[in-house]
């Protein structure tokens, strides 16, 4: 590789082409199967039937009685029909007889309706005396045959599509499919991700500020996205700004995905574009855009599959929008995931003016107030305040200039 340092970037990859060869060379991962109670936040990697109908019997949907409907037809306050009370039904202990017309099975809700019986009569429209040796219940309201019974497959017959491949478990789906019976699930294996930190400069998170040291923010901010993009974390690596330290770091283990935060540019100290030249490949390294400009990416050889590379600058606007662009859509679209940023989106009028070049894409903070969108104006890449101040971001496309005053934008909320 051309070495790029201290002489700059000549020329710079468009976000676009950046993308499409990204999209051209990173492929879902292979399904694993996991325990429904494990599978929540997971996609699914195959479409899953009903094994069985919920509910698979038919079920007290009330408190009451089990009776044949039409016995109680003609029933009044005035005129009470008689029933005889013949047995018990609950829950997971069912009546074990049948019963007649005539006849009455005191149920509970989620017991399986006897058989014989058409309806529940609720618990308020009745009620049990004793006469001789007998309990009769004493009916002063008709029911209706179907009334209060909730059939076989009610909520889902067996056989019915529950849930599709590529859908990202939510806690009731995983509740669905246990209550179907499914077991196992098979899931898109979690992109394993590996956050390399350069930077001499840099304390471990956690640490005070001292000296001429700064706190690393990004392996924070990152450890956050990577758990947002479903993408599972090993370990943080972090390597001094020594060549050989970055190219190990790089090489070392055998994660799916690589981040590397810092050392990206063209000083003397941004070993990582080299280092991954040596080891693999560098596919872009510049890019049209800001801030992130010398943002780039590439592949290492692996089991299989080359691994994707990312080299993320280490200003932190510019660490966060490195990712947002290029490592989130690939962490995301090897779990499985729709590439697209998955931000929650909104539209708002601006009022102050946005100015881009012609040929770059912006990622530019705003706050937004759901009509309103302002501009951050201290948004400098090294400014992380200003995208905690912001409500969201509006990008600027590579075909425009920027965005006039009063101009309607979509903003891609924070949250
Ligand atoms: N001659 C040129 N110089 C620079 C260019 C350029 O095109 N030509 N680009 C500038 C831009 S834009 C950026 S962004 C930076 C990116 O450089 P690096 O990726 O090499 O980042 P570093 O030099 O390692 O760090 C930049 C800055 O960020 C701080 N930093 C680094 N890591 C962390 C971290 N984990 N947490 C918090 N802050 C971090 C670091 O201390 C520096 O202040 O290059 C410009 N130069
Ligand atoms: O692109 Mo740098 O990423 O502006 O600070």
């Amino acid at each position: 590789m051309r070495d790029v340092r201290m002489r700059g970037f000549r020329k710079r990859t468009s976000v676009e082409e950046a993308l499409a060869a990204l999209v051209s060379r990173t492929v879902e991962l292979e399904a694993e199967r996991v325990h429904v109670t494990q599978a929540s936040g997971r996609v699914l990697a195959e479409d899953v039937a009903a094994a069985a109908s919920v509910p698979h019997f038919r079920r007290a949907a009330m408190d009451g009685w089990a009776v044949v409907g039409a016995s109680t037809f003609g029933a009044s306050t005035y005129a009470p029909v008689s029933l005889v009370l013949i047995g018990e039904a609950r829950p997971g202990r069912p009546f074990a007889g049948v019963l007649r017309r005539g006849e009455a099975v005191r149920i509970t809700t989620g017991a399986p309706v006897p058989e014989g019986a058409d309806a529940v009569l609720m618990a308020e429209r009745a009620e049990e005396i004793t006469r001789g040796d007998q309990t009769i219940v004493s009916v002063a309201e008709p029911v209706s045959p179907g009334k209060h019974v909730s059939a076989i497959g009610e909520d889902v017959p067996a056989g019915t599509l529950v849930a599709r491949r590529g859908r990202k478990l939510r806690p009731q789906d995983v509740g669905l499919l246990a209550s179907v019976g499914a077991g196992l699930v098979s899931v898109v294996r979690r992109p394993r991700v590996r956050v390399v930190i350069t930077g001499d400069e840099l304390l471990a998170p956690g640490s005070m500020p001292e000296g001429s040291c700064i706190v690393d923010s990004n392996s924070v901010v990152l450890a956050a996205l990577v758990a947002r993009d479903g993408g599972a974390l090993s370990p943080t690596v972090r390597a001094a700004d020594r060549y050989e330290l970055v190219r190990e770091a790089i090489g070392g283990g055998d994660e799916d995905v690589v981040l590397v935060s810092g050392g990206s540019s063209v000083g003397p100290e941004d070993h990582a574009p080299l280092a991954l030249a040596e080891i693999g490949e560098v596919t872009v390294h510049g890019v049209a855009m800001r801030p992130s400009s010398p943002a780039g990416f590439g592949f290492v050889p692996g089991d299989g599959r080359p691994r994707p590379v990312f080299l993320l600058p280490g200003n932190p606007v510019s660490c966060l929008c490195a990712y947002e662009f290029f490592a989130g859509p690939t962490i995301r679209a090897l779990g499985g995931l729709p590439r697209a940023w998955p931000h929650p989106r909104g539209k708002g009028r601006l009022d102050a003016k946005i100015v881009s070049e012609l040929g770059r894409v912006d990622y530019v903070r705003v706050k937004y107030d759901g009509a309103r969108v302002t501009p951050i104006m201290t948004s400098g890449a090294s400014i992380l305040s200003s995208t905690t101040r912001a409500d969201g971001v509006v990008l600027v496309p590579a075909g425009s200039e920027g965005h006039g005053e009063g101009e309607e934008v979509e903003v891609l909320l924070y949250d």
